[in-house]
């Protein structure tokens, strides 16, 4: 279980948001951390495999995103801060898609997570008909499927009620020895209860 991307840059047009960046994750719990518009969501969409670097490459579990994106993309997941797509598929169908993509089943812990989140009275629900933040806690609900060694979410906290915060604290503390878990996050008290190390976005170009 690992993430390591190296030397990777991104531009849009004259704007450089990433110049060399790189670093090395071994399991483990991880918040980034950076003011807005510097660049961290840019960055997780680059190692999520939804943006093309410029230059650089990025090895999921060891397999390169952009040699051998299939087994790359295979091994990891992502949540984003929203979701607008499939509006017509209902919880349970999303996440029985989801599995089906990664030539897997929705196993016993994806059924607990479904009750810890309290999202088994809508999962006949359609996505678009579905508040944000149930929309939401299906998208992290997914994110468990397959058991993904790379974790990516973008501002996870975002739009859950403190209840299900607590809740998403401690699934993702349970991973902490299996899966590499980065969160982008301005949720300074979310990141600490989940007991997250903060890694600064400035100290990953540093390493370029
Ligand atoms: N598709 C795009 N086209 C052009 N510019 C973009 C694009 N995506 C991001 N940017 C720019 O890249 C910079 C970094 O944006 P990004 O969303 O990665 O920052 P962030 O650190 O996640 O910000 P925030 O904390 O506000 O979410 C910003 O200046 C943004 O305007």
């Amino acid at each position: 279980m690992s993430l390591r991307f190296h030397r990777v840059s991104k531009a849009f047009g004259r704007s450089r948001v990433l110049q060399g960046a790189s670093h090395s994750f071994a399991p483990g719990l991880y918040a980034l951390h950076g003011p807005n518009g510097i660049g961290k969501s840019t960055l997780l969409a680059i190692l999520a495999g939804i943006l093309d670097p410029d230059e650089g490459e990025v090895h999921i579990d060891g397999h390169s995103l952009q040699s051998d994106p299939v087994a790359a993309k295979a091994r990891l997941s992502y949540v984003p801060d929203e979701c607008p797509l499939y509006p017509f598929m209902t919880g349970r169908e999303l996440l029985q898609f989801i599995a089906g993509a990664k030539c897997t089943v929705i196993g016993p812990e994806v059924e607990t997570l479904v009750d810890r989140f309290r999202l088994r009275p809508y999962l006949d629900t359609r996505f678009g008909h579905m508040s944000l933040g149930t929309q939401k806690k299906t998208m992290l609900v997914a994110a468990w499927i397959g058991a993904p060694a790379v974790l990516l979410m973008d501002e996870p906290s975002n739009g859950l009620d403190q209840t299900t915060r607590e809740v998403l604290a401690g699934c993702l503390q349970a991973l902490r020895e299996r899966c590499v878990v980065i969160m982008s996050t301005h949720d300074a008290e979310f990141a600490r209860i989940v007991g997250a190390g903060v890694i600064s976005f400035d100290e990953l170009q540093a390493q370029g």
